[in-house]
């Protein structure tokens, strides 16, 4: 089976070419210069579209015979986990991010586009909505704000899939926490195959991140509303963009931050070890709502390359149950394996019901 998968983020477009039983992965890189022309990002559709369309030329693949084509899904309603066909609704509540603006919304709108012109099914895996959260996490502490499940499920599930093979038990039968450790930070109990709590990744919750701020304290940013000192579209863009270590250091990649750190930074230090003491905090959180039946706790995302953030959340959370450390992510092949499922049959794919507007998270 020949796939094409589509893994849009905000400043990059990553390509899987599964052809032959080989995936060949890629990264197409959009400068922020760029990027930043687009106002909203749907506008960036065609020209994600021509950078894909080209490197399918320049690599001599445009010719091939897809079976299907696979995306990230985005910000859609909540679902359950599973492979979804892109049709109608969800390809219109990916086009008007009904749950918000994100890369990832390009993913199924990519895939579509090309799997139309072929004749060939387009789908998403587990986007970052897919909502398995137990009744009981779901109350925020204010009537009529209620915690929802936004999350890296992709990557997050798959690894969890594959720790579970490793270990030679099915995923359903196990405990895991999993730390997803990018340039935003989730971190998920999947306890007996559903993620039954998880920090929403983009609105302000769980431990700051490379760019995003994490849990702030509520009076505090009030008082700076009322202060005039941002707007809440500032805001907004500070809790999901330039937040955390961008806010505090001026940089988002945390090996220019911990370069400082190593040449005596104390302030970079402190930063950092802030951040690592606030992941182990929040995977002890969820320790404690799995009743410490856990296991193991697995690091995964680019952080999870740093031999510091890893010994550091080592040192902290290693009593609680063995640790596995999976560094980067591994979207692309989710999506592919999601594709052969639906292909083959092991997996039907779902079609995605839409609904009403209250059902936003
Ligand atoms: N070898 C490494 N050591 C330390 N940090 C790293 C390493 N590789 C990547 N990172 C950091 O990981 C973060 C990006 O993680 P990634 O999972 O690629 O995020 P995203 O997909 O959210 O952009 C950046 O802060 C980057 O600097
Ligand atoms: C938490 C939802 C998905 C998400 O935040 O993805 P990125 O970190 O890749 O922006």
């Amino acid at each position: 089976m020949n796939i094409l998968a589509i893994d849009p983020g905000s400043t990059s477009t990553k390509v899987g070419v599964r052809r032959a039983g080989k995936l060949v992965k890629a990264t197409i890189e959009h400068p922020r210069s760029e990027i930043e022309t687009f106002h909203a990002v749907m506008e960036q559709l065609d020209y994600r579209m021509e950078h894909l369309v080209r490197y399918l030329r320049e690599t001599g693949v445009e010719q091939v015979r897809w079976d299907a084509v696979v995306g990230r899904g985005g910000l859609v309603r909540p679902v359950p986990s599973g492979v979804y066909l892109v049709e109608e609704p969800l390809l219109g509540d990916l086009v008007r991010g009904v749950n918000g603006e994100h890369a990832a919304n390009l993913g199924g709108v990519m895939a579509h586009a090309v799997a139309a012109r072929l004749g060939v099914p387009a789908y998403v895996v587990d986007p970052p909505v897919i909502d398995e959260m137990w009744p009981v996490a779901r109350l925020s502490g204010m009537a009529g704000i209620e915690r929802r499940s936004m999350f890296h499920a992709l990557n997050q599930k798959a690894v969890a899939r594959e720790v579970a093979r490793e270990l030679g038990r099915p995923y359903q039968e196990l405990n895991l926490i999993v730390a997803h450790l990018g340039g935003g930070i989730t971190v998920g109990a999947h306890r007996k195959g559903q993620v039954v709590d998880v920090n929403n990744g983009l609105n302000g919750d769980g431990p700051f991140s490379p760019e995003r701020t994490g849990g702030l304290p509520v009076i505090g940013v009030l008082q700076l509303v009322e202060r005039g000192a941002f707007t809440t579209e500032q805001l907004k863009s500070i809790v999901a963009r330039k937040g955390g270590v961008f806010s505090y250091l001026g940089t988002v990649d945390l090996r220019e931050a911990e370069a400082s750190a190593n040449e005596g930074d104390h302030w970079a230090a402190l930063v950092l070890d802030a951040m690592v003491y606030q992941i182990a905090k929040e995977i002890g959180a969820l320790a404690a709502a799995l009743a410490g039946e856990v296991d193991g706790v697995v690091l995964t995302g680019g952080l999870a390359f740093s031999a510091s953030v890893v010994e550091g959340l080592q040192q902290r959370v290693q009593f609680i149950a063995p640790v596995f450390v999976r560094p980067g992510e591994f979207e692309i092949e989710a999506l592919v394996d999601g594709a052969l499922r639906a292909l083959s049959g092991a997996d039907e794919a779902r079609r995605y019901q839409g609904g009403a507007d209250e059902d936003r998270a």
